[in-house]
């Protein structure tokens, strides 16, 4: 028997990842950069022994559907073929986000996961190993290994695709992110099919294309910078211009609610009230809010006026993946 637990964090992506190049290695289209949390991980256990005779998957103390559990299979198939090991394995994970749903992400998941299996088989793996290894199993999973801001480089192939961390003299602990869950219940579209019909169908495609590389320039300098407004106005632009590439696939579709245009509506006006605040979104109604810690206090209040306290929730930057004893 092999056992192996780590702990990873939800990242937020401010430029975002919205594409594959290649869909079996999970190279993306462009480069991204993201905030690592403290709100939201996902601790995971992973036990190779050979007295299993298939894989199995349980989050949050629930054994999952064969779907659920082929995912984790696949990867679980990349780290037995890289170590030449024929063991199956129980996978356990558990997430640790507030009930609501949406918030739990892939990515903190598949970085725990990856994490896991490096512990269980005393991988002795890089940041950078990981994170490559991470990326096979969810592209944002890859960002996840960092705390702080994060930046995964494209790169072309599996080799050269990865995230590392981006200096910045601990800038990123004068921020918050905030929270507004507007979880309709819609069923969404997972951001894995979202960006491959996108992909495959968008007229509006290119026009992402031909920006996020600009974008993702503006952003460093402003971390570089520590001009606040300078990222959070690339940040939110960044954002509708991957949300705008779905307005025009085939067939359409939308990850916003009438409240999360509600939320951006009032996010603008908080800016016009003098409150430097940006919002953005990923593939779901819920918006996250990015703010100066200094100034979350008169945000959050200002939204307590259409928002419960139980759907506002503060996350500030978090740190990267964790071995945990097993
Ligand atoms: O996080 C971002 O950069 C932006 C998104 O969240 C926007 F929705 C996409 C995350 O995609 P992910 O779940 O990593 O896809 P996978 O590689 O198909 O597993």
């Amino acid at each position: 028997m092999y056992a192996g637990k780590a702990r990873a964090y939800t990242n937020i992506a401010l430029i975002k990842y919205w594409g594959k190049n290649d869909e079996h290695l999970i190279l993306p289209m462009n480069s991204s950069l993201s905030l690592t949390l403290d709100a939201f991980y996902t601790e995971t256990s992973v036990y190779f022994d050979e007295t299993l005779t298939e894989d199995s998957f349980f989050l949050d103390g629930k054994q999952q559907d064969s779907k659920q559990t082929a995912k984790i299979s696949k990867f679980l198939d990349l780290v037995r073929q890289q170590q030449n090991l024929a063991l199956f394995a129980k996978v356990d994970s558990k997430n640790f986000v507030p009930t609501a749903a949406g918030l739990a992400s892939s990515a903190s998941g598949l970085a725990a996961l990856a994490g896991a299996c490096s512990d269980a088989l005393n991988l002795q793996l890089t940041k950078t190993e990981l994170s490559r290894l991470a990326r096979r199993g969810s592209g944002s999973a890859c960002r996840s290994i960092f705390g702080g801001f994060a930046e995964w480089q494209k790169g072309d192939s599996d080799q050269t695709s990865f995230a590392q961390t981006v200096p910045s003299d601990n800038w990123e602990n004068e921020l918050a992110m905030l929270f507004v869950l507007v979880d309709d219940g819609m069923k969404d579209i997972s951001s894995r099919d979202g960006m491959k019909r996108t992909v495959d169908t968008s007229s509006f495609y290119s026009g992402w294309l031909d920006n996020v590389e600009a974008d993702l320039a503006v952003a460093k300098q402003a971390i570089k910078e520590k001009d606040f407004n300078k990222l959070g106005q690339v940040t939110e632009a960044n954002g509708l211009r991957m949300h705008g590439t779905t307005l025009a696939a085939v067939p359409p579709f939308t990850y916003w609610s009438p409240d999360s245009l509600k939320v951006m509506q009032l996010v603008r006006l908080a800016r016009q009230k003098g409150l430097p605040c940006y919002f953005t979104m990923d593939a779901g109604p819920n918006v996250k809010i990015l703010v100066e810690k200094k100034n979350l206090p008169a945000l959050k209040l200002f939204l307590s006026e259409h928002f419960s306290k139980e759907q506002l929730i503060t996350a500030y930057a978090g740190p990267g993946i964790e071995g945990i004893p097993v």
